[in-house]
């Protein structure tokens, strides 16, 4: 029976699919792409790890103890305008791969987390008071 925790039906292996697709996107997409070839040479570890991620944000399955915020924050090239890019193609392979209502509830909680990511990058760029480093 599937996990009454998890937040909608998706398998591992459907799962592995999106996350597969995803990344073959984001490498030849002209503004995520450069910001990832800096970071990211061993792409199946990379991917492995993300597909750890979000089976523990989605299945409740362990596997996965980084920290994005950390990642996110330290990175210095991921910009607080790239997120709604990078959500916008991740919807894009979430409705081509998967059922209208795994669709859904994957993008709702991609948002979420999206949107929590972002305004760590932002505030690791603005002073309190949201005044700007300019650099
Ligand atoms: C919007 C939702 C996003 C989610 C859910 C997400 C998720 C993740 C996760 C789970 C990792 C692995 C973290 C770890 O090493 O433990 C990661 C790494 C990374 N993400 Fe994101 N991410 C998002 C947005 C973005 C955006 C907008 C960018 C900018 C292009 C970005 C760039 C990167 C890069 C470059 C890495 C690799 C960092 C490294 O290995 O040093 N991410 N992301």
């Amino acid at each position: 029976m599937a996990d009454p925790l998890a937040r909608f039906e998706i398998t591992e292996a459907e799962i592995d699919r999106v996350v597969a697709r995803f990344y073959e996107r984001v490498r030849e997409h002209s503004m995520l792409g450069p910001v990832f070839a800096v970071h990211v040479t061993d792409w199946p570890t990379h991917e492995d790890k993300v597909a750890r991620f979000w089976k523990n944000a989605i299945l409740r399955k362990p596997g996965y103890d980084g920290s994005p915020m950390q990642v996110h924050r330290a990175a210095g090239n991921v910009r607080p305008g790239m997120f709604s890019t990078w959500l916008a193609e991740f919807d894009k392979v979430l409705s081509a791969e998967l059922s209208p209502e795994q669709a859904a509830g994957w993008s709702a909680l991609a948002h979420r987390i999206g949107m929590s990511l972002r305004q760590g990058v932002v505030e690791r760029e603005t002073f309190a008071g949201g005044i700007p480093k300019l650099k």
